[in-house]
Parts: structure tokens; sequence; C-alpha cells
């Protein structure tokens, strides 16, 4: 547990060895609002992540995603609501909270003026760590972001993408209670994604709790809760499986040219009541209850024929859950 016996507030860096214990609620949020204006854009929300949680908030633009996380890394005030980090209350211990978190921007942070090295020890001289512990943390994440041969170029000879591996394996160089990272795999290829994974997993099962904003669905399905948020409201908070599992697991999505045509001769012929959005029609298990969906792909396709664009039966993606409780595409 944490144990917080600040009584004022102060930017204090923790013991970077002592994470609390796993399954600790670490990130607390009450009724949580923010408004620009006439925009709400986080609306009365609730959420928590617990130490050794990594939760991603997938959101579509304009959801509510960057704000959240603003107004939890202490760059926006807390206009309604409570939020609590590691035990330190965002509005009252603003600066004790900022202590205890870690995070990741999407705008860069690097001095490109500096080499990869020296970035991420200046870093470390900022959060408290020296000496060995300094070395060794460097050097684990420069291997585990492939940076190793890098280490003393100069930031700005550096391409954007090896740019962001520097900035994350910077990030993640203390090892606060809390991470929170905003759309951290912006401009990373496919090998760079896996590294951040695996350092995310790692710091998760020393007990971190762990908080990403993304709007890339696959990535979202890699964390160990999911919060959807559509137009700043929480729509869905479980396990990616569990929110499979709400949908009815399996979903039959047809893509037509003519979607009413198809609508139509799926109601009066099958007798089946797809959920429409844009060209596609989709239909889950749960939602069609008894019916066999899988053996209806053929008599469905060889009936409609060319207005078929593409017939597919399969497990529930995120994609479909979003679809399902807000009857709207997340990929427009
Ligand atoms: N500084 C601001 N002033 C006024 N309105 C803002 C401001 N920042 C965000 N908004 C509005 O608040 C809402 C939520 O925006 P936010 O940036 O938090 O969403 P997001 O989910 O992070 O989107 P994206 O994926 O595009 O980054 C949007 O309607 C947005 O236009």
């Amino acid at each position: 547990m944490i144990d917080d016996t600040a009584t004022h507030d102060t930017l204090t860096r923790d013991d970077n060895t002592t994470n609390p214990d796993k399954g600790t609620p670490l990130v607390e949020v009450t009724g949580l609002s923010h408004r620009y204006g006439d925009t709400l854009a986080v609306d009365n929300l609730d959420l928590n992540v617990r130490g050794g949680e990594i939760v991603a908030v997938l959101g579509k633009n304009g959801s509510g995603k960057t704000t959240l996380f603003r107004v939890l890394s202490t760059l926006l005030p807390v206009q309604s609501g409570h939020a609590v980090i590691a035990g330190a209350d965002l509005a009252k211990q603003t600066m004790t909270a900022r202590g205890r978190l870690g995070i990741i921007f999407q705008s860069p942070s690097l001095d490109i003026k500096l080499t990869v090295l020296e970035n991420m020890r200046c870093q470390g001289a900022l959060y408290g760590l020296t000496g060995d512990r300094l070395i060794n943390r460097c050097d684990e994440l420069l291997k585990q972001f492939s940076l190793e041969d890098r280490r003393d170029d100069f930031c700005q000879t550096l391409s954007g993408g090896l740019k962001r591996r520097v900035e994350l394996a910077k990030g993640l160089l203390h090892r606060p209670p809390v991470m929170l990272l905003d759309e951290p795999s912006t401009g990373l290829d496919p090998s760079a994604r896996l590294a951040l994974w695996d350092a995310l997993e790692t710091l998760a099962s020393e007990g971190v709790a762990v908080m990403l904003t993304t709007h890339l669905m696959d990535e979202a399905a890699k964390a160990t809760r999911v919060v959807l948020l559509d137009a700043g409201k929480k729509i869905a908070d479980a396990s990616p499986s569990e929110l499979q599992r709400q949908v009815g697991d399996r979903v039959l999505t047809l893509v037509a040219d003519d979607v009413a045509l198809a609508e139509s001769v799926l109601r009066d012929e099958f007798n089946l009541h797809p959920l429409r959005v844009g060209n596609t029609l989709r239909l889950t298990s749960e939602q069609s209850g008894d019916v066999d969906l899988a053996s209806l792909v053929d008599p469905i396709a060889s009936r409609l024929g060319d207005n078929v664009q593409s017939i597919a039966f399969g497990r529930a993606s995120l994609e479909d859950v979003f679809v399902a409780k807000t009857g709207t595409a997340f990929l427009d």
C-alpha cells in the first residue's frame, strides 16, 4: 500500500524500487467532468486502475481521451469530480500526485542537441536515478528498444520513428507507481510496438498501474482492461474478452453495395434483424439467439450474389463492441 504521510504538497520522487502491491487502486477517478466553454469533453467519468493492470482508454477522435490524460497528468485542473493518484488527491496535492506519475506525451520531448544516452541520463537525474541503477536501467531500455548502436548519436540525426523509441525509453526509465501514456504507438513500426508492450507488461508485472490512451483497436485489445469513451462518457469498462462476450462473442458481418436491399432480404427471407452502420450489416450471436449464424453465410452469400462486397463470420472485435454499444462505427 502507498503510505501517504505527506502533509503538504511538494514534488517528491518516491523510491523508484518500491512499487505498491498489485491490485492496489492507484488511479481513482470519480464523477470527473471537464468543460471547454460549451463543450463537455469529459462527462461524469468514473474510472480506476489498479497496480498490475494495463488499462487502455479507447475512443474516436474527440471522445475526450486527451482531456482525461491532461487532467490526470496535472496539466489541466480538476474542474469537477475527484481524481486520486497513488493516494494523492489531484486537486489538493497536485505536486505530490505529479511525483508519483510517469508520463509519456504525444508531443516530442527530446532535446535534439543531446545524444540518445544523454537524453536518458538527464531524465534519470530528474527522477533521482544515479550510479549503477541509472546505467543498468538505460542499458536495459536501449536494448529493449533496439537503440544500443544509436546510444551516442545526436537525436537530431534520428528518424521520426527512432526519436519516438527514445522518448518511450526515456519515459519508462523510472518506475513510478502510475504510468500514463498518450497514444504511445504513434509513429512506431511493428517491432517497436512489440518492444513497447514488452516494456509495459514488465512494468505491470512489477505492480505499476499503466494507463494509456489509444484510438487503435488492436492496441486496446492487448490491454488487461479497456475503457471505451464516447463523447466524453464511459460506455464500457471490462477486459477485451469480457467485452466480446457482452456482445455475444461471434459476429456475422456483411458489407453490401445496396445495403438497404440486403437488409430487407435478411429481414424478410431469413428473419434476421441486423444492425446497420454505413454499408455494413452486423448480427451478433447475442442478437440472433438460437440461430446458427455460421450456417447462414453460404445461403446469404448466394441469395445476395454480386450485391455482397464481403461476408464474414468470426469472433467479435472491439469494433463490434463499439457498434453494439453506440450504434455507430468506430472507424468512419
Ligand atoms: N483546448 C480546447 N478548447 C476547446 N475545446 C477543446 C479543447 N481541447 C479539446 N477540445 C474539445 O473537447 C473534446 C474532446 O477532445 P479531446 O482532445 O480530449 O479528444 P480525444 O479523444 O483526445 O481526440 P483525439 O483522438 O483527436 O486526440 C472535443 O470536442 C474537442 O474539440
